[in-house]
Formats: C-alpha cells, sequence, structure tokens
C-alpha cells in the first residue's frame, strides 16, 4: 500500500455496532453489491455445475462483453484513488474497506462477505464461506481462514487506536471448518505495548471453536487515536 501513512484511510475504517449489514450509501453502491452478488452466484454456478463445453463458452463471451462496457468508464484504482475522487467531488465516501475489501467487501466479488461489529469490548464476525472457498474436500481452505482472521483483527485494531500492519499471525486449527454455513469469529486486544498490539480471535462452527489465532499488529508511528463506537459523521 503506497499510502500506508497516510491518516485519511484510518479515519474511515469504522466497526459497526450493529450486526446487521447496514445499507449501501447511495443507489450507486446498492448496484456495486448486486452486481458482486451476480458474479459470486455466476461463479458459484460455474464451479457447481456440469456444464457443457460450448453453454461455458458462450457465458464467457457474454462476460467479457458485458465487463468492456463498465470497463469504458473513468477507471479509479484502489480506495485511497477513489476516495480522492469522492472528495473532490463533495460526495460521500461509502465506507470503502468494507465495500472493497477481499476479506469482507460487500461490493467485492472475491470476498465471502463477511460482517464485523463491536459489542462491548470485543469485535464479533459473521461469514458464509462457500464452495468457491473450499480447501479439503467439504471443508474450508486454511489460507481463507488466515484471510478472514487477519482481517478481524485488523478492524478489531479501531477499538484501541489505528490500524496497524499485521506483523505476525499464528493460527492453530483444531479441526475442519465446514463451508456453506454461518460461521462466527470474536477478537479483542489482550494487551498493548508501545506500538504492537497483541491480539486474538476464534472461529465458531456451530458450537465448536475450528481456530483460534493470535496477531501482533505494529501501529504506525503516527498512529491515532482509539475510534469512537459511534460513528463519527466529521471523518466522512
Ligand atoms: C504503518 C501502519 C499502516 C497500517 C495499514 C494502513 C491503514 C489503512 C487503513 C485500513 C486498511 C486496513 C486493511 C486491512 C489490512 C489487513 C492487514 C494486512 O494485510 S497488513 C499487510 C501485511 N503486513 C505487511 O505487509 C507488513 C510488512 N511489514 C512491515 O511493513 C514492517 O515490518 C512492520 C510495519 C510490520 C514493522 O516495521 P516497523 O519499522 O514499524 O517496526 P520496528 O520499528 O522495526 O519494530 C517496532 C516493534 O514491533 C516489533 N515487530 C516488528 N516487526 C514485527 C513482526 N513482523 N512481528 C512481530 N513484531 C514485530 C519489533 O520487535 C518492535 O518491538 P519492540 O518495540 O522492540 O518491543
Amino acid at each position: 500500500m503506497s499510502n500506508h501513512h497516510s491518516p485519511v484511510d484510518d479515519h474511515q475504517v469504522r466497526i459497526s455496532d450493529s450486526p446487521e449489514i447496514p445499507p449501501a450509501i447511495n443507489d450507486n453502491w446498492q448496484a456495486r453489491r448486486e452486481l458482486a452478488d451476480a458474479l459470486r452466484r455466476l461463479n458459484m454456478a460455474m464451479l457447481t455445475a456440469d456444464a457443457p463445453t460450448g453453454q461455458l463458452r458462450a457465458v464467457a463471451a457474454v462476460v467479457h462483453t458485458e465487463a468492456a462496457r463498465i470497463e469504458a468508464n473513468e477507471r479509479v484504482y484502489g480506495r485511497k484513488a477513489l476516495s480522492n475522487l469522492y472528495t473532490s467531488r463533495q460526495q460521500q465516501n461509502p465506507d470503502l474497506l468494507h465495500e472493497m475489501s477481499p476479506a469482507s467487501g460487500w461490493s467485492n466479488a472475491v470476498a465471502p462477505g463477511m460482517h464485523i461489529w463491536r459489542e462491548g469490548e470485543r469485535v464479533h464476525a459473521r461469514v458464509t464461506p462457500d464452495w468457491s472457498h473450499e480447501g479439503p474436500f467439504g471443508h474450508l481452505h486454511g489460507g481463507v481462514i488466515a484471510l478472514l482472521f487477519d482481517h478481524v483483527l485488523s478492524i478489531g485494531q479501531r477499538m484501541v487506536g489505528s490500524i496497524g500492519h499485521t506483523g505476525t499471525l499464528t493460527i492453530r486449527y483444531h479441526r475442519p471448518t465446514p463451508i456453506n454455513k454461518p460461521l462466527r469469529m470474536v477478537a479483542d486486544v489482550k494487551r498493548i505495548e508501545g506500538r504492537k498490539k497483541f491480539m486474538a480471535a476464534e472461529l465458531w462452527a456451530d458450537n465448536a471453536c475450528t481456530a483460534s489465532c493470535e496477531g501482533i499488529f505494529i501501529a504506525s508511528r503516527n498512529a491515532l487515536p482509539p475510534a469512537s463506537p459511534e460513528p463519527d459523521k466529521a471523518d466522512t
């Protein structure tokens, strides 16, 4: 991330206080979520259907044509550039990380669409990985589990300051994690030493903890104060 010393991005990362995914900030971002859902459906269809070759090629051609329509618009690469564009137009920024993250982004088709919220001194998350995240037969890929942990812990840092880089993640995989059912995560801050935040999280399926994680996150030298649990309108 070329802009990782900018405090702007940190300010825009808020932790929801609701277990429900908030509505999109406007119709354009609602439409992005709808397109991401459609793309996930297409991917799932391809992965799970015994489709004939000709049909697969025909759909690929249609998708390329439709992608070209969207590509013809002005291009804006990355959250920072998009944030700057909206600011220059005096438009409201959505929570770009929550919309675009590869781990949780509601508007990013490669993300499993996680929701993270705060309750007291912990963050919780809910996510339902599917066949597109399969590792061992019928179970969740361990690298996807690492992604989910990294993201939940990263966001959890906002309870006690700014988001720092992941320094070290240590994961213990206790038992295979199922796919196609809602998973729950919970994370908290264990202690802070200087710029280091020691975080921990668990991943739960039904009544079993399938994996647990400890993470050390290193705050920037010009770190920000803790986030308010209430969205701070002045930050948008
Ligand atoms: C800088 C802040 C920017 C934050 C991010 C931008 C915010 C944007 C907002 C929202 C976006 C959120 C998006 C979600 C992000 C998901 C998380 C990721 O994917 S992050 C990508 C994966 N991680 C990396 O690529 C790190 C690569 N490594 C580095 O950049 C450096 O090595 C870094 C920053 C980790 C440490 O560099 P040093 O120069 O700041 O650290 P030194 O001064 O050497 O050490 C400070 C203390 O930390 C310990 N330390 C250093 N590295 C450590 C490590 N890897 N593990 C554990 N401890 C470490 C040291 O021992 C030292 O401890 P002692 O003060 O002596 O007690």
